[in-house]
């Protein structure tokens, strides 16, 4: 029987199957809806809704794949699991171990099967099948030996939109993505190695089989909100919805947006790098043990009376809450207690001292009469018990200053409050990091992670945190954002991907260990070898400057080879020499991207507004993407342009999967 009939029919009986699932969700759904007594019926509702958006998702070609063991059992892989009415395992998730094989099995190392096989469909058709065998045996009448699947992945045309490549995911990628360390990964590697792709998939695999990921909620964060609308169709046709997409700075503005408002995005390259540095960190810091240093006395009226507690028991009070590493505004209560007790113990100190003088006096007046002895018997004769020390008189009333009202009461007194608010202020993140750049008229996204570090010191922990974090152009972030980033996942279950050798203006750091501080230490690092984007050639045009930026950096093997980058040199107004290239691209088909130096790139785009399939990019903000042609424009531009000129040439370099066309301006014309 033809392969496509055999597996159309087990397609059939998949789809059989979620169309049933649904029927039965949506009966279920139904139920609970009605159940007005059911207690739980949002959080029912809610995991109902998500697994039918789960199966809604799958619905586009539910399965991809097929493994044979060399014991004749075979399996089904596609984006959900799914069970036939008698139990059997019609379909197993890709994320399941059972799958494992499907992507790390080699001739070399066939883990048991006889045969991968990749299947492609159109709707609820199966349209083709391609089979790998694993254990080196000879193809036989059932085997569809062609053409790798990969290849037809890596050369179709680009939509601008990355999409998800679960069927075709490489052993050294799906190594790092169904890996089980919990803690730290960071993925190096070249250019086009898969690492967004690996990233991506790995969120999707740490939401399925991590129960912390899964309760916390996964945080993807990209470069810049171009980079994010490029991988946000990955995590939906995966099935995965319930996943935060941001930057650092959009994450750190929503954060901090009720205590700054909002903060301009017009901070230069110098000013992120300057404050991204993590001695910020211990400036911050120092700000506010400056605002909480000593002050000398603190005094309070209290019932007419000037109560002061001395400079040496407030330092000691401040050295207590200090010493509580509490965050500072909730420190204040404990300081607020402390100076409340230190004002009660002053008190019944001075009432001791009067009641005491009072009694020298009353002996004065009364020559030596027994004033208590008198007047108790007054009491008894009006029928009042002496208590058990015997005590009616003026004693009793230290005792009526009964300490732990009186403490009580000032801690609640305004009075007090109002001299603390002096000793030991109750603080913003604006105030204290107002005293590290004094004189800041507005709030930049260079100060957003110094704000954050200050509302950590401030007020503890953020409220958002998340089970996993996964940080793609990881390259990108200053230690600061590193600091900001960390504390929103307590866990430490972190995706890191990223190549130094891309890295912008703002980043200082060479090696990971400088990027990350401690979180290195206990990082697993893995490298990605294969580049999938581009071409033997355009990786060869990039070499030189690799070279130059990275000499060390292990080289990467493009899969493909395509042809020779084409130089074209602007015979006129650089403009036209632009619009002719991308004309000529756009004929031959697949998505253009027209990168060009920040300064130019608005007036490329609106001259280039009319051409069908063109993007004009600002070099700035090309990181992560790709085209199936790139037009670089002015490279002598980008490389001048600022600090990391080269490093943005290199990733500019980088982008096309077939095309590279280098447009250079006209020489400026020598004197005569
Ligand atoms: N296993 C794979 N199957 C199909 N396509 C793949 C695979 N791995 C990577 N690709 C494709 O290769 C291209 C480059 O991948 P990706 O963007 O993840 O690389 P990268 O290492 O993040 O690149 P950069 O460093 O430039 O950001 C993408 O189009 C991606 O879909």
């Amino acid at each position: 029987m033809q392969q496509t009939a055999v597996e159309q029919r087990h397609l059939d009986a998949m789809y059989a199957r979620l169309d049933a699932e649904q029927a039965r969700l949506a009966a279920e759904v139904g139920e609970v809806q009605r159940d007005a007594s059911d207690d739980l019926r949002e959080v029912r509702l809610a995991l109902l809704n998500r697994r039918s958006a789960t199966l809604r998702a799958a619905d586009h070609h539910v399965c991809f794949g097929r493994i044979d063991r060399t014991d004749g059992t075979a399996l089904h892989l596609g984006r959900v699991g799914l069970t036939g009415a008698d139990g059997e395992a019609l379909l197993v998730d890709w994320r399941a171990d059972a799958a494992r094989p499907f992507y790390a099995a080699t001739p070399a190392s066939p883990e048991g099967l006889r045969r991968r096989r990749h299947l492609t469909s159109s709707g609820r058709t199966v349209t083709g099948v391609s089979d790998e065998l694993r254990d080196g045996s000879a193809p036989g009448p059932d085997d569809v030996v062609g053409d790798g699947p990969l290849l037809d992945a890596l050369t179709a045309r680009r939509t601008g939109r990355m999409a998800e490549v679960v069927a075709t995911l490489q052993a050294e990628q799906d190594a790092v993505v169904r890996s089980p360390h919990r803690g730290v990964t960071v993925v190096e590697g070249g250019p086009g190695t898969g690492k967004t792709v690996v990233a991506l998939h790995r969120a999707a695999y740490v939401l399925a089989m991590f129960d912390e990921a899964r309760a916390d909620g996964v945080l993807v964060l990209g470069p810049n909100p171009r980079f994010l609308d490029h991988i946000s169709e990955v995590l939906p046709s995966l099935g995965e919805n319930d996943v935060v997409l941001s930057t650092p700075t959009a994450l750190l503005s929503d954060d901090l947006a009720a205590s700054i408002g909002r903060a301009v995005p017009s901070a230069t390259a110098r000013a992120h790098r300057r404050l991204g540095s993590a001695r910020q960190a211990t400036l911050v810091a120092d700000a506010l043990r400056a605002r909480q240093a000593p002050v000398g006395t603190l005094t309070v009226l209290i019932d007419g009376d000037r109560i002061t507690l001395d400079a040496a028991t407030l330092a000691e009070i401040r050295a207590t809450a200090q010493a509580s590493e509490l965050p500072h505004n909730q420190a204040r209560d404990l300081f607020r207690e402390l100076v409340a007790d230190a004002l009660a113990d002053e008190v019944q100190l001075r009432a001791r001292v009067f009641l005491a003088r009072m009694d020298e006096d009353m002996e004065v007046l009364t020559g030596g009469l027994d004033v208590e002895r008198a007047v108790a018997s007054d009491l008894a004769r009006l029928g009042y018990a002496a208590d058990e020390g015997g005590a009616y008189g003026h004693r009793a009333a230290v005792a009526e200053l009964d300490p732990q009202a009186l403490r009580e009461a000032l801690v609640d007194d305004p009075a007090v409050d109002a001299a603390v608010e002096r000793a030991w202020p109750r603080l913003t993140p604006a105030d204290v990091v107002a005293d590290v750049v004094p004189g800041v008229r507005r709030w930049t996204d260079a100060h957003l992670p110094l704000l954050d570090e200050a509302a950590h010191l401030l007020d503890g922990p953020p409220e958002r945190t998340f089970g996993h974090v996964v940080v793609d152009e990881a390259q990108e972030l200053t230690p600061m954002q590193w600091r900001a980033v960390l504390r929103r996942c307590p866990a430490r279950s972190m995706t890191i991907v990223g190549d130094l050798a891309q890295a912008g203006p703002a980043t200082a750091a060479t090696t990971w260990r400088q990027a990350l501080g401690d979180v290195a230490r206990h990082a697993e690092v893995r490298t990605l070898t294969v580049c999938y984007r581009t071409t033997a050639e355009v990786l060869a045009e990039a070499e030189p400057l690799l070279a130059s930026i990275a000499p060390d950096q292990p080289r990467s093997r493009a899969l493909r080879t395509g042809p020779p980058p084409r130089h074209s040199h602007a015979a006129g107004a650089l403009t036209d020499a632009v619009l002719a290239e991308a004309g000529r691209e756009a004929t031959a088909g697949g998505l253009v991207g027209v990168v060009a130096p920040d300064d130019v790139a608005d007036a490329l785009a609106s001259a280039l507004a009319g051409v069908d399939g063109v993007r004009v990019v600002p070099v700035s903000q090309v990181r992560g993407l790709e085209f199936d042609a790139a037009i670089v424009v002015d490279p002598v531009g980008i490389r001048a342009a600022r600090e990391s000129g080269d490093r943005d040439l290199y990733v500019a370099l980088t982008r096309p999967t077939s095309r590279l066309v280098i447009v250079e301006p006209q020489p400026p014309a020598s004197p005569a």
